[in-house]
C-alpha cells in the first residue's frame, strides 16, 4: 500500500465525509432521532437536577457509546443487505449480534443514568 503524504486538505475532506455520514444517519434512520431526543432529555435533566463534573463525563461517555453502537449497527445492517437480499442464517446471526451490541450499550447507559439520577430524584 502506498503511504500518502500528510495533507491538511485531505484531512478536512475526510472530516467532511464523516459529517456527511452523520447527516445520512439522521436522514435514513428513525433511531437517530430517538437517540437525539433521549440525548436532549438526559442533558436537560442533568442541568435541572445538577450533576458533578465526573457525573457529566459518565453521562457523555454513556450517550456517546450508544450513538457509536447504533451507527455501527446501521453499517452492519446495510452491508448485510448489500451483500445479499436472501434470507441466510449467517446474516441473521450477524444482524442479531449487532442489535445485541446496541442493546448492551443502551443497558449500560441506562445503568449509568440510574446511578447518576436516582439519588438526586428520590
Ligand atoms: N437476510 C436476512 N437473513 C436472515 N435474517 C434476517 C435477514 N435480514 C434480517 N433478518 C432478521 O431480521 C432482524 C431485523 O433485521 P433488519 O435488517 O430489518 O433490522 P431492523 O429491524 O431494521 O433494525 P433497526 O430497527 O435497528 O433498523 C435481524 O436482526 C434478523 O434477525
Amino acid at each position: 500500500m502506498k503511504i500518502q503524504e500528510f495533507s491538511i486538505r485531505a484531512r478536512v475532506r475526510s472530516f467532511r465525509f464523516a459529517l456527511e455520514g452523520i447527516a445520512a444517519f439522521f436522514q435514513s434512520e428513525h433511531n437517530a432521532w430517538l437517540h437525539f431526543m433521549a440525548t436532549v432529555a438526559v442533558f436537560t435533566l442533568a442541568s435541572l437536577v445538577g450533576v458533578t463534573k465526573n457525573e457529566l463525563l459518565a453521562l457523555v461517555f454513556a450517550i456517546g457509546f450508544v450513538w457509536v453502537a447504533e451507527m455501527f449497527n446501521t453499517c452492519i445492517e446495510r452491508v448485510m443487505d448489500f451483500v445479499s437480499d436472501q434470507r441466510h442464517k449467517e446474516i441473521k446471526f450477524i444482524k442479531d449480534l449487532a442489535a445485541g451490541a446496541v442493546l448492551t450499550a443502551a443497558l449500560t447507559a441506562l445503568a449509568v443514568g440510574a446511578v447518576v439520577f436516582i439519588p438526586k430524584l428520590f
